[in-house]
């Protein structure tokens, strides 16, 4: 399938994530444009589609997707009702942009992919925007050239100003946390084999009985460590670094020091203060990259697959916060549709 016309969305979730794709849609990307929008609030899918012409609004996903200028769906409501939109999509064969999580646990991120690989194609790409971030698109391609020799260890640091008032301390791994399972098994090409959380006395910042900040470890089935700092209520910024240990030489991303000033007997720059600022490029170019490929009949980036494979390093990483023990990752055997 390759398409001349623009490919007509529906958004299902118009909450934080969902309104800014839906803007990024209508005014930054090409080749798209929003034909409908879901949410549960009638209102805040109505203030979604404020503005942009012939664009639906719905309460049900299921209903959107059967909209006759519906051909893919960008799946952006809250983790839980991700599994029930994504198997709506299916039945119609439609392509998705999934937000992550693919699913919050191993055994709906199973049933989701068992149902697409029963389609015989894969028709996912989830939303893993840090493939798409230019610092972590040149760090993959440095590991690639061997230069650094083999990676070691890598070393996370992914801190959030506040986190929302229904964050548990398990979603610090669920929520947050995915990020670096993707990353680590993305930039390392290997699999998560066994996850450890440690904790040091919660800081005074987080909210009353939330573990914050917490030390996850990984281990990979290639003999590297990657180890996460998360701490979801460091106050000052959003921050996301990553430095990798090679056996010849290192590499480090997120200083964020593109601009440094010098003024009044100091020097500094500023601190981003959330997502939507950090990775505002990156969500351009991914979702820009999915309409690409999904008019050329395409479907890449990151998989379900790599959807299932995280949410099996995050259960695994709840038990082990849960335990305080060693945990290890069993994941089943990968479909061929994702080989
Ligand atoms: N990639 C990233 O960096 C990033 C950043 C933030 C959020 N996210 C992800 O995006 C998703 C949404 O997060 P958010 O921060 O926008 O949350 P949010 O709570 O602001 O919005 C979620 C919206 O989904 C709606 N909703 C819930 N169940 C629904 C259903 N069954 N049908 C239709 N609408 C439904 C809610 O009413 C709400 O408006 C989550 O999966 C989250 O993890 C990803
Ligand atoms: O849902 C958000 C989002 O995924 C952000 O990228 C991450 O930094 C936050 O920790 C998480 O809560």
């Amino acid at each position: 399938m390759s398409r001349r016309e623009p490919l007509g969305v529906a958004v299902i979730g118009t909450g934080r994530m969902g309104a800014d794709h839906v803007r990024r849609i209508d005014r930054v990307v090409s080749g798209a444009r929003v034909t409908a929008v879901v949410d549960l609030d009638a209102r805040r899918a109505e203030a979604a589609a404020a503005g942009i012409d012939g664009c639906g609004v719905y309460t049900d996903p299921a209903a959107a997707m059967a909209a006759a200028d519906v051909d893919a769906v960008l799946i952006a409501s809250s983790g839980p009702a991700h599994e029930a939109a994504l198997l709506s999509a299916f039945e119609r064969d439609l392509p998705v942009l999934c937000e992550k999580p693919l699913t919050p646990d191993a055994a709906s991120a199973l049933r989701v992919m068992d149902a697409e690989a029963a389609l015989g194609h894969r028709r996912v790409q989830v939303g893993f925007m840090r493939r798409y971030d230019a610092e972590y698109v040149r760090l993959k391609a440095l590991l690639e050239t061997g230069e650094l020799g083999r990676p070691l260890m890598l070393h996370n640091r992914h801190r959030n100003v506040a986190s929302a008032p229904f964050f548990t301390s398990g979603m610090l791994i669920t929520d947050s946390v995915a990020h670096e399972v993707d990353a680590t098994r993305w930039l390392l090409g290997h699999e998560i084999a066994a996850v450890t959380v440690l904790r040091p006395a919660p800081s005074a910042g987080a909210p009353d009985g939330l573990l914050d900040p917490q030390f996850v470890v990984l281990e990979t089935n290639g003999g590297a460590l990657s180890d996460v700092e998360i701490f979801v209520n460091c106050g000052f910024g959003y921050q996301v670094q990553a430095e990798v240990v090679c056996e010849r030489g290192t590499a480090r991303i997120g200083d964020g020091h593109a601009l440094v000033t010098n003024v009044g007997g100091r020097w500094g720059g500023t601190i981003a203060q959330d997502w939507t600022e950090r990775f505002a490029q990156a969500y351009d170019d991914e979702v820009q990259a999915w309409v690409d490929a999904t008019r050329r009949g395409e479907v890449a980036g990151p998989s379900t697959w790599d959807g299932y494979a995280a949410a099996a390093v995050c259960e695994a990483g709840v038990r082990a916060l849960d335990t305080g023990g060693r945990v290890e990752v069993d994941l089943v055997e990968q479909p061929e549709l994702y080989k």
